[in-house]
């Protein structure tokens, strides 16, 4: 049987990835920037991801919707993860490979950003998507690991952070995710909202 990892050392592998994220510095903050200029002029957010990357994307909308720390306007973002029957019913009529794609063609235009999320950067429906929202002039932002893969190719702006475990990059995407949402509240902090 394989060796359990201890938690020390998954401490130390979490750690080790954190620290290297400055070598995605740059391209962290171009994101920051297209997501605020994407929502001052008009445009929403759509997020894609795979299992627990859907969960991110869920919990990333919602800081964009609702609030992270701020009480400010509401921000326009859509988790296309959250749909089942949209979900069961493409997934099962047509196949799983276009279920995002098809809600970026139902919902998608060329104001709008998606940010794509997957740690492998080949998950086919994600790959898809991405593909799809650029056909419809739509940027994209990709948080993803392993060294980008085919969404590299093909997003706007790529954070690939440098690790091969899907875990440890899951955990500095949502770290990133959260680091923006600040960023973006601090942008439209000036509010009306009661
Ligand atoms: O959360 C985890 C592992 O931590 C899993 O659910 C993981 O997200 C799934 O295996 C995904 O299908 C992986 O897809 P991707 O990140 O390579 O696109
Ligand atoms: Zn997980």
């Amino acid at each position: 049987m394989k060796k359990l990892k201890t938690f020390e050392a998954v401490l130390t592998e979490h750690n080790a990835v954190m620290a290297q994220l400055t070598s995605c510095l740059d391209d962290i903050n171009a994101a920051v920037q297209l997501l605020i200029s994407t929502l001052n002029q008009g445009g929403k957010i759509l997020l894609c991801g795979n299992g627990g990357s859907a969960a991110d994307c869920q919990h990333i909308a919602a800081e964009f919707v609702v609030r992270y720390e701020k009480k400010r306007r509401a921000l326009a973002a859509i988790a296309l993860t959250t749909d089942s029957s949209i979900l069961t019913a493409h997934a099962n009529d047509y196949d799983f490979d276009t279920v995002f794609a098809r809600q970026i063609e139902a919902l998608g235009n060329e104001k709008d950003c998606l940010i794509a999320i997957s740690t492998s950067g080949n998950s086919k429906n994600i790959v898809k998507a991405v593909q799809t929202a650029r056909l419809q002039g739509l940027s994209v932002i990709a948080l993803t690991g392993c060294e980008g893969g085919e969404l590299k190719k093909q997003a706007t702006v790529s954070i690939v952070v440098p690790s091969a475990v899907t875990a440890r990059i899951q955990e500095a995407h949502i770290v990133i995710a959260h680091w923006w949402c600040g960023a973006v509240e601090e942008v439209f902090n000036v509010s009306n909202h009661a």
